[in-house]
């Protein structure tokens, strides 16, 4: 039996962060990673893919809508590779799901799907919760809340940004008793996240997103910037404050197009730029995600057309 863990957090806790930091320990290395994303340009699984050898394999789409077909396939694929010797035999799987995917219908499927069910068994389900934006977060957005009464354990992430305090106090109101720790950049022994749970049946596999979510993609061949990059975060974080759920994206500088430049937004809050040494998979454009509640589809890229234009004139 292969046992499976299922990692989840609203748009930007830290997952991408915590599994980075999971796979980089020796003892956890021999995971198989599946990434969900929310977007049509995945971008989690090349942040993945850069930083370690691991094997990942994404489904694109948001998971919890078509996850009858898309996790259930994905793991007897992957597991049919490990039985027949093509792939290593990897010790268990993580899913990383999209910030937006109500855990429920992954839990069922991994728990109803027969084949699934005879070669698998579901270690249980850590949710990410982030100490500056995850309180609004379980106000505002039903999947958040989901996520936290289906959790085993919650990991409350950048507790050196917010108030991790506050944000456990309502993460126990919602589920009390749930095992909580707090730690930054997942700095969290791997053994506690993923010890066994018990996940109760779930009634209801029917997943809602909130209504009017869009993501938005920008890609460019064309590097960008510094000045301009920097400026156009700045101005779409502010315009759009709560309405700009997430951003990320891989950013190829003019100043030095060579590497990429990691880039994330949450609400209005940008965070430091990240680098990888080297792009991964080849393709070096800029890809931008925006995850946005009635942003404007065309919005972010005239407005990174019209800053570019702005910078440029000025430096002329
Ligand atoms: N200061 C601080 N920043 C963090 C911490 N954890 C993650 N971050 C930053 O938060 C941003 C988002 O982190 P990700 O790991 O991409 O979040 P995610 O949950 O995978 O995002 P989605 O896949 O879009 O839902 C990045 O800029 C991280 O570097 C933390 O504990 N402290």
């Amino acid at each position: 039996m292969i046992p499976v863990s299922v990692v989840t957090g609203f748009l930007g806790a830290g997952k991408t962060t915590l599994l980075r930091r999971v796979l980089s320990d020796p003892a956890w290395a021999d995971s198989a990673v599946i990434v969900n994303e929310f977007g049509e340009v995945p971008l989690d699984h090349e942040l993945l893919a850069a930083s370690e050898e691991v094997l990942v394999n994404v489904s694109t789409g948001c998971l919890c809508c078509v996850v009858r077909t898309d996790l259930t396939a994905t793991l007897m694929d992957l597991a049919r590779r490990r039985a027949t010797g093509e792939l290593p035999a990897y010790a268990r799987v993580l899913v990383e799901t999209s910030g937006l995917a109500d855990p429920a219908p992954i839990l069922h499927a991994l728990m109803t799907d027969a084949a699934v069910a005879e070669t698998h068994r579901l270690r249980g389900v850590v949710t990410l919760v982030d100490a500056l934006h995850g309180a609004g977060a379980l106000d505002r957005h039903p999947e958040a809340r989901r996520q936290v009464l289906l959790a085993d354990r919650v990991l409350v992430t950048k507790p050196d940004l917010g108030d991790a305090a506050a944000v456990a106090e309502a993460v126990q109101a919602l589920h009390p008793g749930l095992p909580l720790r707090a730690a930054v950049r997942g700095a969290v022994e791997p053994d506690w996240l993923f010890a066994p749970g018990d996940p109760a049946p779930l009634p209801d596999p029917t997943a809602r997103h909130s209504a009017g979510l869009a993501s938005i993609v920008i890609e460019r061949e064309e590097p960008i910037p510094a000045l301009a990059l920097t400026l156009w975060m700045q101005a779409l974080a502010e315009h759009a404050g709560t309405r700009l759920l997430r951003l990320k994206g891989l950013v190829a500088l003019a100043e030095d197009p060579s590497r990429p430049m990691v880039v994330h937004a949450i609400q209005h809050i940008v965070h430091p730029p990240d680098w990888l040494e080297h792009w991964p998979g080849g393709d070096r454009r800029t890809r931008i995600v925006l995850i946005g509640q009635g942003i404007p589809r065309h919005f972010p890229a005239r407005l990174l057309a019209a800053i570019e234009a702005e910078v440029s004139a000025a430096l002329r």
